[in-house]
């Protein structure tokens, strides 16, 4: 193996390069990215005067085996010091609200809000998580989250903290999303052991064994639900990029759009705006979308295949408001769309990290993510009287791919037809196998070891 060109320097993209530049079997990297930026949604804005407010993800998540990837990655880039974790006591983990019938209500959590009907449900969770283990496995190979979670838990849950829930995660619609490939494990709890309630008890499956080194040891020991970087969550980016810089190994291109790829005797050819490189592999690192854009008509059903992966676009809005203007603590709220069409929720940033707040004088940083820019400062739904002091509205097209069902036949006949045609190119990114940046982080990796035939992540099988 000689020359891999990684297309694409969002998260994927530079994850991929990053554990490519750990093989000597690689002699170069190219990594290719249209924008000026490396990082693709992980974008923070910092403000001179301390401020940090995030456009895209703003929490990652530690736990299980992508989560202490991510974090062995941070550890052996050094920004471990950088780290903001926000443990499983603190207020923001405890707390999540749903919007509905004009109030906030928080999240049953814990044994007691298991037990107690807690409002806006109507009947103690408990009841629906002791029924499900009654229910008959479906027969069906896929079906929409909604469909799923109604069957086993009832509809009431379904509609209100399953559909709040893909909000909150896809910018999706839970009736359309796919429980497969959104909801891997609930799939795969109703597939091996019959019921959620005991996959949960039991274990689901085999899941990849990632050993811990002491960062991801330290968010066990400390019980870390999710966690941040001092200057913004893209940090993490721009400290990958820096590694590689430093390699001597591979070289990054900015403004560096791909126009076309085509099959050559050796690799690749691939067009940019200035010119041709040729490559041995390529690792598409790209939206969909944009590599059905940039493959010869020779790829046809690949093509067809990959435009049918839908995205949505979210816009976010970023707001600052002198003193603490929130009514309550915590994570966040989430809007089910019962409530709500274009609204899906609000983020109180400055709860799990205040540590981006200005420096001089309180103030509290929101987030709000709805399907529409328009009319965004009256929808916090907080009742704060006063207006934001200062404010970004940033419209994020086609940010979040919505995996609907059947999503994994088509993935698994895109891989197909790329082994059937001899083609040296890997697929990476949100659009195939999970949108959470630690999904992306650890299938960037995945996709390199099988490319080299090195370090194959061994399976163990979590159950007992
Ligand atoms: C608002 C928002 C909130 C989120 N919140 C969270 C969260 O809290 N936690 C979490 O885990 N995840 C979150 N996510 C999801 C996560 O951030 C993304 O799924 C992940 O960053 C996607 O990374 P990627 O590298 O696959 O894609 P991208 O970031 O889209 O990178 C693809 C790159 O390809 C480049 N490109 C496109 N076309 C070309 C071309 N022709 N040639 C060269 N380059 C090209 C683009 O410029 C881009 O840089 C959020 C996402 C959004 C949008
Ligand atoms: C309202 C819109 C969105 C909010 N966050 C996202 C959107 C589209 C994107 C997003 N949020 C999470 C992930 C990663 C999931 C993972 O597997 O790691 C992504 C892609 C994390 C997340 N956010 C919420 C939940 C319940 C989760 C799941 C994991 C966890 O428990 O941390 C809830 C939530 N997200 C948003 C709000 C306002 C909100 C409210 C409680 C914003």
């Amino acid at each position: 193996m000689t020359t891999v060109a990684v297309l694409g320097g969002g998260i994927g993209g530079l994850a991929a390069s990053y554990y490519l530049c750990k093989s000597p079997q690689v002699t170069k990297v190219l990594v290719l990215e249209s924008s000026s930026r490396f990082g693709g949604w992980l974008w923070s804005t910092r403000r001179s005067d301390g401020a940090v407010f995030e456009h895209g993800p703003r929490g990652i998540r530690p736990a299980g085996a992508v989560g202490h990837n991510t974090l062995n990655m941070v550890d052996d880039l050094g920004l471990g010091g950088d780290i903001l974790p926000v443990p499983s006591s603190h207020v923001a983990s405890q707390n999540r609200y749903v919007y509905m019938n004009s109030r906030l209500h928080r999240m049953p959590s814990g044994l007691s809000g298991l037990l107690r009907t807690v409002p806006p449900f109507s009947r103690p969770l408990l009841l629906s998580v002791a029924m499900e283990m009654l229910v008959k496995k479906g027969a069906e190979e896929d079906e929409s989250v909604h469909s799923f979670v109604s069957r086993r838990l009832g509809k009431e849950l379904a509609d209100i903290a399953v559909d709040s829930l893909c909000r909150g995660v896809f910018a999706g619609d839970c009736r359309k999303l796919s429980v497969r490939s959104c909801f891997p494990v609930l799939y795969n709890a109703e597939r091996r052991r019959g019921s959620l309630t005991l996959g949960m008890l039991l274990g689901s499956g085999p899941s990849p064994a990632v050993p811990p080194g002491p960062l991801a040891q330290r968010s066990v020991t400390e019980s870390w639900s999710q966690w941040s970087l001092s200057r913004g969550v893209e940090s993490l980016p721009e400290c990958i990029a820096e590694y590689l810089q430093q390699s001597g190994r591979v070289e990054l291109h900015r403004e560096a759009a791909v126009q076309q790829i085509s099959p050559s005797a050796s690799g690749w050819t691939i067009r940019l705006e200035d010119g041709v490189v040729s490559a041995d592999h390529i690792i598409s690192a790209l939206p969909a979308k944009a590599l059905a854009s940039v493959l010869p008509p020779s790829c046809q059903p690949l093509i067809q295949l990959l435009q049918d992966i839908s995205t949505v676009t979210v816009a976010v809005v970023n707001l600052e408001y002198e003193g603490s203007i929130l009514p309550v603590s915590g994570f966040g709220h989430l809007l089910p769309s019962s409530e709500d069409q274009a609204l899906l929720g609000v983020v109180y940033d400055s709860v799990p990290f205040p540590q981006h707040d200005r420096t001089n004088g309180r103030t509290t940083r929101l987030t709000v993510q709805e399907f529409t820019a328009h009319h965004y400062q009256r929808h916090t739904h907080l009742g704060v009287p006063t207006a934001p002091s200062w404010s970004r509205v940033t419209l994020q097209r086609d940010c979040i791919p919505q995996y609907y069902p059947g999503h994994f036949r088509r993935v698994e006949s895109m891989r197909s037809f790329i082994r059937e045609n001899n083609l040296s190119l890997s697929l990476i990114g949100s659009s195939y196998d999970g949108v959470s940046v630690n999904d992306v982080i650890f299938n960037g990796r995945t996709a390199v070891e099988q490319l080299l035939g090195t370090g194959v992540l061994e399976r163990v099988n979590t159950g007992t």
